[in-house]
């Protein structure tokens, strides 16, 4: 009996040390890959890799890159383990530009992919891949001219003048993240979907319930993000979602029934929606008018060309069905977070430094004058100081805080015999550009300054990035900037904005957050404006 149970115990212990010794050897190979290449890296920790603190929501994905540029500086990339998947952050601006521009035919896609059939409104712009992104993006490109911005905005700017009147109506202290996601709401959606959401007016507004429900950033939902981002097998072997069936049923149904009402009653309106009406009855939108002004939506650096030949030789698909839903929800998903973030920081920041409040609205209230008191296009697109202001936030914040590419082939770094080997991801960690020193001193500080003309040129452009570049490059940019700067130009045009009791005295960022978001929230102060 006694040999029995000594022989068990050996048995046990033998097997119990051969399964660690294998581990230990498993993650010592797995963590040699970068000193295999002689590549500069992280020290991984045990199965996490670099990855641990952001598993254990210490830090959010932006902060997490931030921390391997940092490790890395001096050199012009740097290697790092997302658990035990190698993956290169880029510090070297040229390197950027050779690999979101040059090389793009290699540097195609996304981690992030989408399942659509498990997610049917995943078939969108951001998460497909390959030869049908080519085609979608040549296809939606013509609805985002500054033709089709200028068309949209009396929509947007009703949004920013029901704004003004939400917070007039509030008891003055307003949770701002929460109120520019109400404002927000209303823009995309009546862009995008051509209803009128009324978020502002109505506290149930369905939208800013499903808008609530994509950004939920409870442990799991952060999870879910992380993965998808991060580790793309592990999202498709747990058949991750970005979009609920419950939001997949309301979207589908939203926007059929927009649709149907449009053209039994032959309503036109100068809006997302109309365009995606065109091309699902297979109308040529690039042969309108708007298409003789430029396909190019405003560019901040003006790096990007959307002409690139990498878009000609793309096939015609149909556009119809799910896929023409999935493109609304696309642009409601990544219209109304990004919005509400600029616009809440920017608002924040302004009410920290009240003497930028005072400039900005001087050049506000100027152009108002100008306008007879109305904002058009033109006017909110030409006020120099907002466009630093906002350009400023985006540094700060820039709400996507990392960009990546996966290497569809093995590719060597040019200067070195380094291969990128194929599957590899490369990640470009926006967040860790904008805070650095050497870019941008004492990042911490908020100064619109740092864009004016003399500033924006003495830097590499591939140093300031918030929407990304080359052929990937947010199809949204020029909405996205119109749509906070109506914001921001409405509220300051009637109130001030000023700290409160509950004001953060600084930004901590939310570590379950994808899209920048401040722990907390943002509570601010508003009185009224006499004029
Ligand atoms: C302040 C506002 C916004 C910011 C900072 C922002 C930022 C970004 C970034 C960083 C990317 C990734 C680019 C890359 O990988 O190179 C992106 C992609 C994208 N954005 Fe935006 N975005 C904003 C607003 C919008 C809006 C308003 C829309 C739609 C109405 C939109 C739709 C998209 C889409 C569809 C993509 C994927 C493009 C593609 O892969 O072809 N974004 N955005």
């Amino acid at each position: 009996m006694a040999m029995l149970g000594n022989s068990l115990l050996e048995g046990t212990v033998l097997f119990v040390s051969s399964f660690l010794l294998f581990a230990w050897l498993y993650f010592w190979y797995k963590f040699s890959y970068w000193q295999r290449r002689g590549v500069p890296h992280s020290k991984p920790t045990m199965i996490f890799g670099s990855y641990k603190d952001c598993v254990l929501q210490k830090e959010c994905v932006g902060q997490f890159m931030q921390r391997m540029y940092n490790e890395g500086v001096g050199k012009r990339f740097f290697g790092c383990y997302v658990f035990t998947r190698p993956a290169l952050v880029l510090r070297d601006p040229e390197l950027m530009k050779e690999i979101l521009v040059k090389e793009f035919n290699t540097f195609f896609n996304r981690n992030a992919q989408s399942n659509h059939q498990k997610d049917p409104l995943s078939q969108n712009l951001f998460l497909i891949k390959g030869e049908l992104w080519r085609h979608l993006r040549l296809k939606m490109s013509p609805i985002f001219t500054s033709f089709r911005l200028k068309q949209m905005f009396p929509l947007i700017n009703t949004c920013g003048k029901q704004l003004c009147q939400y917070v007039e109506r509030s008891d003055k202290q307003i949770e701002m993240k929460e109120v520019a996601g109400k404002y927000a709401t209303d823009v995309i959606t009546t862009c995008a979907f051509g209803i009128e959401s009324n978020s502002l007016l109505n506290p149930n507004a369905e939208f800013r319930e499903f808008g609530r429900k994509i950004f939920d950033f409870s442990v799991y939902r952060s999870f879910e993000f992380m993965s998808a981002f991060m580790l793309p097998l592990v999202a498709k072997l747990m058949g991750i979602t970005f979009f609920s069936r419950e939001t997949t049923k309301f979207m589908r149904k939203t926007f059929w029934e927009t649709i149907q009402e449009r053209e039994e009653k032959k309503i036109e309106r100068h809006d997302f929606l109309e365009l995606l009406i065109k091309l699902k009855n297979g109308k040529d939108i690039t042969n309108e008018k708007s298409m003789k002004n430029g396909l190019s939506t405003e560019t901040l650096n003006g790096t990007t060309d959307v002409s690139n030949g990498i878009m000609k030789d793309s096939k015609p698909i149909q556009l119809e069905g799910d896929i023409l839903v999935a493109q609304a929800a696309i642009f409601f998903t990544a219209g109304f977070e990004s919005n509400a973030s600029t616009t809440s920081f920017t608002l924040y920041e302004l009410a920290m430094q009240p003497h930028l409040q005072t400039r900005l609205r001087e050049e506000i209230l100027h152009t108002l004058d100008k306008n007879e008191g109305q904002f058009t296009y033109e006017a909110i697109r030409d006020m120099e100081y907002l466009h630093m202001v906002i350009s400023e936030t985006l540094r700060k914040f820039p709400p996507l805080p990392i960009l990546d590419r996966v290497a569809e082939r093995d590719y060597v770094i040019p200067g070195t015999d380094i291969t990128i080997e194929k599957g590899t991801t490369v990640y470009v960690p926006l967040l860790g550009i904008h805070m650095d020193p050497e870019v941008f001193p004492d990042p911490e500080h908020y100064d619109p300054e740092r864009f004016n003309e003399k500033n924006r040129k003495a830097r590499h452009p591939f140093m300031y990035l918030p929407f990304g570049e080359g052929p990937k490059y947010c199809i949204g940019k020029g909405f996205g900037l119109i749509a906070s700067k109506v914001a921001v130009a409405n509220v300051l045009a009637n109130f001030i904005v000023s700290p409160c009791a509950d004001t953060p005295s600084s930004i901590q960022l939310n570590p379950k957050a994808m899209i920048l978001a401040a722990r907390g929230g943002i509570r601010l102060k508003f009185t009224k404006l006499n004029r």
